[in-house]
C-alpha cells in the first residue's frame, strides 16, 4: 500500500471536491481518498500492485480537473505559479470588464427596478438591444468558465456550483433576448416586456469578484507554509579540498563539512565537529531560549548561529531535512479532514440536485399559482443563484490550514484535522513522569554501600553496577555509567545481560551476578532490599529515584538519582487545571519518588510503579465511562519512545521531542521543543479553531438557509418581498469571502492568552 498527495487545480466548489473524490475512488487500486476544497488536495492510498500515479492522475483529469504531485514540487513550482499568475491576470480582466459593463447596465435599469422617473439617466440605456450588446460579452467570455464546467460536469451525470451558476445566469439571459426580440409575446399575456440583462451581468462579475477574493485570501491561509520553506537559507559555505566556498543550498551532500560564522543560518541540519557557539532555534522549535552548540551537538537547518563560529558536517540534506519534514507534515495536515467537515460533505452530495428540484418546483408553482411568466422566471433565478454551496466547502479546510499553520510557527506539529479537532475535548491529560515533567537527564546524587560510605568497597561496587548498566538504554543507567566515568571507575566485561523493563537489569561480572532495579523486583526474586531504609525514605521523599544494587543474592547498595523538573512543569500543570482538565502523572517509578514530584508540580492523581506495558492499560480505564456518563476523552504525553503503546491508546498522544529526534509518527501531535507550556497552547490553539470552524458553517449556512426560501418567494404573498437575484449573486460571491476572511482571523491567536 502506499500514500500519495496531490495537489488539485480546477476544482470551483465543494461539489467538485465530491466529484474528484469519486472519480479517484473509481481507479481500480485505489483504496481511500480525502479530497480537500479548501487545500486544493487530495490524499490517495493505494494499491501500488494494482494502479499508479498516472492512471490516478489520469482519472482526475477524465472528470475535468487537473493535479500534480507534491513531491515533484520543486520543479513544478514555478510553471504552477506562472500558470497560477495567467489565470488570475485573466480573472483581473474579465472582472474589469464584468465590472464596468454592469455599471451601464445597472444605471440603465434603475429606472425600471424603483419605478421612478430618473432624469440624469439617458434613456439610451435603457434600451433592449444596447443592453443585449453589452451583456453578451459580460455572460459569455467573462462568465465562460461557468457553462464550460457546468457542461464538463453534465457529461460526468453531476453537477456543481458552475451549473447553478450558469443555469441561473443563462436562464436570466435567454429570457431577456426572448423578450427583446418577441416582446409582443408577453404584451399578449398582458405583461411588461422587461428585460432583466442587468441580471445576467451583474450575478457573473459578482461572484467573479467574489473568487477573485476568495483565491487571494486563501493563498494567504498557507502563509504559515511560506513562511516555514522561507526560513530555508540560500547557500552553504562548504570545505571541499581544503578550500571554502559558496555553493547553493541543493547542492549541499551528506558528510559535506560546511563552516558557519556568527549571525549566519545554519544551512542544513548536521552535527558540530569543531568550535562552539549558541544557535537561535526559536523559528523551527518554538524554544525561545538559544542553545549552547559544541562538537558532538545537533544542529538544524535553518536555525540561525549567534554568537561563536563553528564547522559541522552534513547529516540530513533536501527533503530530508527537519525543516522539509515539518514542512510535508503540515502540508500533509492542512488537507485532512476534520470530522467536524463531514456534515458539510453531506450536505454538498445532495445539495446541487436539491436546489435544481426547488428552482424548479418555483417556476412551476409561481407559474400555475399567478401565471405570470416573469415572476416565475426570476423567482426562480434567483434560488439558483442564492443557493451554492461554495462557502460550505471552505468553512472547516480554511481554518484547518491556518490552524495548522499557526501550530507549526509555535513548535507544535499537529499530525492531522482530527486530532486538531479532537484536542478540544481533551477531558484528562496524563503526564509522563521522566523525560516529561522532568528533564529526563538524571544524575547520581548520593550512593551508600552497605558498608557505609567513601570505602574501597565503594569503587568496586560501582564498577560492577557501571558495567551492567552501561548494556542498558535506559536513562538511569546512562546515569550510573555518567556516575562512573566522573568517578574514574574503569568498567569490565559483562556476560549474560539481561533487561526487566519496568524492573532493572542484571548481568554477570567478574564471576559475580549483579541485579540492579527496583525495590519490588528484588522482593521478588527474594533479595531483602530494606538494610539501607534509613537512606532510602529520606531520598525518596525528596523525589529522588532509588535503585537497589545485589550482588550474589545479596543487596549492596543503593542510590538515589535525581532529575530535575523542567521550569516550565508546574506553570503548565497549573494552566491545564485551569483549562478545566484533570491532570494526571503516570510513571513506572516508585510511588514515594513519584507523590514528591507530583507534589512539586501540583498534581493529585498519580500512577506509580506502572510497568511499561501497564501505561495503555491505565489509560484505557481511563478512558471508560464513569457511572453512565460519556466516555472520556484522554490524551497521553510522554517522550515518544518507550511510551508508544499508551500514546497510540489515547485518544490524543501527544510526544515531546527535543532537537531533531522527535518521534513524529507515533504521536497526534508533536512538541518539537519539550516545553509543557505547548500542550496548554495546543489545546487553546484546538479550541480556538474549532470556534472559527463553527463560526464559518454558520456564515456559510445561514445565506443558505434564510436566501432560498425568500428568494422562492415565500414573502412575497405576505409583504411582496423577493430577493432581487442580483442581490442574491452578492450575498452569494460575500459568503465564501467571509468565511475565508473569518479563517484568516485565526491568525491573530495568541498562545498563552485567553
Ligand atoms: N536500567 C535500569 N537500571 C536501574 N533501574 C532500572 C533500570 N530500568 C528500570 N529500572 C527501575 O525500574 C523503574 C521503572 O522503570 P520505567 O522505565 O518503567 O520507568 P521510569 O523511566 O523510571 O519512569 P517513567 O515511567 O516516568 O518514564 C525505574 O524507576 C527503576 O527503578
Ligand atoms: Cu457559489
Ligand atoms: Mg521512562
Amino acid at each position: 500500500m502506499d500514500n500519495l498527495t496531490l495537489k488539485l487545480r480546477g476544482m470551483s466548489c465543494a461539489a467538485c471536491a465530491n466529484n474528484v473524490e469519486q472519480a479517484i475512488l473509481s481507479v481500480p487500486g485505489v483504496i481511500d481518498c480525502n479530497v480537500n476544497f479548501g487545500a486544493e488536495q487530495a490524499s490517495i492510498n493505494y494499491d501500488y500492485k494494482r494502479t499508479n500515479l498516472e492512471e490516478i492522475q489520469a482519472a482526475i483529469e477524465a472528470a475535468g480537473y487537473s493535479s500534480f504531485s507534491l513531491s515533484e514540487e520543486q520543479g513544478e513550482d514555478d510553471t504552477e505559479t506562472a500558470s497560477r499568475l495567467a489565470e488570475q491576470q485573466e480573472l483581473v480582466l474579465k472582472l474589469k470588464t464584468g465590472g464596468v459593463i454592469s455599471i451601464f447596465l445597472f444605471f440603465g435599469s434603475l429606472p425600471m427596478m424603483t419605478g421612478l422617473n430618473l432624469p440624469f439617466i439617458p434613456s439610451f440605456l435603457h434600451h433592449p438591444w444596447l443592453q443585449l450588446v453589452l451583456t453578451t460579452p459580460v455572460e459569455f467570455w467573462c462568465g465562460w468558465s461557468f457553462f464550460r464546467n457546468a457542461w464538463k460536469s453534465l457529461k460526468h451525470h453531476t453537477a456543481t456550483m458552475d451549473t447553478l451558476i450558469a443555469l441561473g445566469t443563462g436562464t436570466a439571459y435567454l429570457y431577456s433576448l426572448v423578450v427583446t426580440l418577441f416582446p409582443g409575446l408577453l404584451i399578449s399575456q398582458g405583461l411588461e416586456p422587461h428585460v432583466y440583462y442587468e441580471v445576467a451581468a451583474m450575478v457573473v462579475t459578482l461572484i467573479l469578484l467574489g473568487r477573485f477574493l476568495e483565491s487571494r485570501a486563501r493563498g494567504q491561509t498557507s502563509a504559515a507554509i511560506r513562511k516555514l520553506m522561507g526560513l530555508q537559507a540560500k547557500t552553504a559555505r562548504v570545505i571541499r579540498n581544503d578550500v571554502e566556498m559558496d555553493i547553493s543550498i541543493a547542492e549541499v551532500r551528506i558528510n559535506d563539512v560546511i563552516v558557519v560564522r556568527p549571525g549566519e543560518k545554519i544551512p542544513v541540519d548536521g552535527e558540530v565537529i569543531e568550535g562552539a557557539s549558541t544557535v537561535d532555534e526559536a523559528m523551527v522549535t518554538g524554544e525561545s531560549l538559544p542553545r549552547k552548540k559544541q562538537p558532538g551537538d545537533e544542529v538544524i537547518g535553518a536555525t540561525i548561529n549567534k554568537t561563536g563560529s563553528f564547522k559541522f558536517r552534513a547529516t540530513r540534506v533536501g527533503k530530508d531535512t527537519f525543516l522539509a519534514q515539518i514542512v510535508k507534515l503540515v502540508q500533509e495536515a492542512q488537507g485532512s479532514k476534520a470530522p467536524i467537515q463531514r456534515l458539510a460533505d453531506q450536505v454538498t452530495g445532495w445539495f446541487v440536485p436539491a436546489v435544481i428540484a426547488i428552482a424548479i418546483a418555483t417556476f412551476v408553482i409561481w407559474f400555475n399559482i399567478m401565471g405570470n411568466l416573469t415572476l416565475a422566471t426570476m423567482t426562480t433565478v434567483g434560488v439558483l443563484i442564492i443557493a451554492c454551496p461554495c462557502a460550505l466547502g471552505l468553512a472547516t479546510p480554511t481554518s484547518v490550514m491556518v490552524g495548522t499553520g499557526i501550530g507549526a510557527e509555535n513548535g507544535i506539529l499537529i499530525k492531522g484535522a482530527e486530532s486538531l479537532e479532537l484536542a478540544h475535548k481533551i477531558q484528562i491529560i496524563v503526564l509522563d513522569k521522566t523525560g516529561t515533567l522532568t528533564q529526563g537527564k538524571p544524575t547520581v546524587t548520593d550512593f551508600v554501600t552497605v558498608h557505609g560510605t567513601a570505602n574501597s568497597n565503594e569503587l568496586g561496587l560501582l564498577q560492577l553496577a557501571a558495567t551492567v548498566e552501561r548494556n542498558s538504554e535506559h536513562p538511569l543507567a546512562e546515569a550510573v555509567v555518567q556516575y562512573a566515568k566522573s568517578q574514574e571507575v574503569s568498567l569490565a566485561t559483562v556476560n549474560n545481560f539481561l533487561a526487566i523493563a519496568g524492573s532493572g537489569v542484571q548481568g554477570i561480572v567478574n564471576d559475580h551476578l549483579v541485579q540492579i532495579g527496583t525495590q519490588r523486583w528484588l522482593t521478588e526474586i527474594g533479595i531483602n532490599p530494606d538494610s539501607l531504609q534509613q537512606y532510602q525514605l529520606g531520598w525518596e521523599s525528596s523525589g529522588k529515584t532509588v535503585i537497589f544494587i545485589a550482588v550474589d543474592g545479596a543487596l549492596q547498595g543503593i542510590m538515589a538519582i535525581s532529575d530535575a523538573l523542567k521550569p516550565s512543569s508546574a506553570q503548565a500543570v497549573k494552566a491545564l487545571q485551569n483549562l478545566g482538565l484533570e491532570v494526571v502523572m503516570l510513571t513506572g517509578d516508585n510511588q514515594q519518588t513519584a507523590d514528591a514530584i507530583a507534589l512539586q508540580v501540583g498534581i493529585t492523581q498519580v500512577f506509580a510503579q506502572v510497568r511499561p506495558d501497564q501505561k495503555a492499560a491505565i489509560i484505557q480505564s481511563l478512558q471508560s465511562p464513569i457511572q453512565n456518563s460519556k466516555s472520556q476523552i484522554v490524551a497521553m504525553v510522554g517522550d515518544g519512545i518507550n511510551d508508544a503503546p499508551a500514546l497510540a491508546q489515547a485518544d490524543v498522544g501527544i510526544a515531546i521531542g527535543t532537537g531533531t529526534d522527535i518521534a513524529i509518527a507515533a504521536s497526534d501531535i508533536t512538541l518539537i521543543s519539550g516545553d509543557l507550556q505547548g500542550i496548554v497552547t495546543a489545546i487553546q490553539l484546538s479550541r480556538a479553531t474549532i470556534n472559527n470552524i463553527q463560526q464559518n458553517l454558520f456564515f456559510a449556512f445561514i445565506y443558505n438557509i434564510i436566501g432560498i426560501p425568500i428568494a422562492a418567494g415565500i414573502l412575497y404573498p405576505i409583504f411582496g418581498w423577493l430577493l432581487n437575484p442580483i442581490i442574491a449573486g452578492a450575498a452569494m460571491a460575500f459568503s465564501s469571502v467571509s468565511v475565508v476572511t473569518n479563517a484568516l482571523r485565526l491568525r491573530n491567536f495568541q498562545p498563552g492568552v485567553k
